[in-house]
């Protein structure tokens, strides 16, 4: 089974979880897109949602497909966001933003009761940070705040280099008018000492770190099928 397969097959299982009335938060990247496929033949079919998209990425798919859209701002508190994940720890840590998406990702899915990963088991790491990690900065002080993410960093004992994002020779814009740092700072032990150490720069507007926010993840791997992981204690 290929990798575009396993991303249908965790998207199939994650549909099951959608209810008739949700309101529902809809992720970014590749793996969300075969959940919105799927989901969109199911609104075709009759069940009824409502959708916040977490990108605009994600809200053209959508609005192509006929899903049914709303905002935070008309449909405030949402039932279960589905969403894919860079990478997943035991904990259900993640890291996401890998397509640039973290900031409105993390706030529909800090506005849902649940929140639901999908993934391929390729996903699934023992410490978090082998990918890059995602920080959204604002463009102003980019200098200054590179600087702080590197020295809380250091206090961590944590480094490796910031990157600019970049896309067609320009900086990469957000959905939100942001850059993004991925910071390759390798594995990551504390990851909670280093999300609280980077809210507390200015210059940050946001980290693809989420933590305590995933309340399980269903995981599809080749031969193996499809399961749906808990948090470790
Ligand atoms: O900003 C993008 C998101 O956090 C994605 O959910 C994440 O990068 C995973 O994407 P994919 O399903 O394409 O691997």
């Amino acid at each position: 089974m290929d990798a575009k397969q396993l991303k249908i097959e965790a998207a199939r299982v994650a549909l099951e979880h959608v209810e008739d009335g949700m309101r529902l938060g809809i992720g970014t990247g590749s793996t969300a897109e075969e959940f919105v496929r799927l989901l969109a033949v199911k609104v075709a079919d009759g069940l009824s949602i409502i959708g916040v998209p977490t990108s605009e990425r994600t809200a053209a798919l959508c609005t192509e497909l006929g899903v049914p859209l709303s905002t935070l701002e008309e449909t405030p508190e949402l039932d279960l966001t589905i969403d894919g994940a860079d990478e997943i720890d035991p904990q259900l840590g993640l890291i996401k933003g890998g397509g640039g998406a973290l900031l409105r990702e993390k706030i529909v899915a800090a506005a849902s009761e649940k929140m639901l990963v999908i993934a391929d088991a390729s996903k699934l790491v023992d410490t978090l940070g082998k990918f890059p990690l995602p920080i959204e900065v604002n463009e102003f002080g980019l200098g200054a705040t590179k600087i702080a993410i590197a020295k809380v960093a250091a206090d961590l004992g944590l480094e490796g280099p910031l990157e600019i994002r970049m896309t067609n020779g320009k900086p990469f814009v957000t959905d939100g008018g942001h850059l993004i740092i991925d910071a390759s700072f390798g594995r990551i032990p504390d990851t909670r000492a280093l999300s609280d150490a980077l809210h507390a720069i200015p210059g940050v507007v946001e980290h693809g770190l989420f933590l305590g926010l995933a309340d399980a993840a269903v995981v599809a791997e080749a031969g193996h099928g499809v399961r749906t992981v808990r948090a470790v204690a």
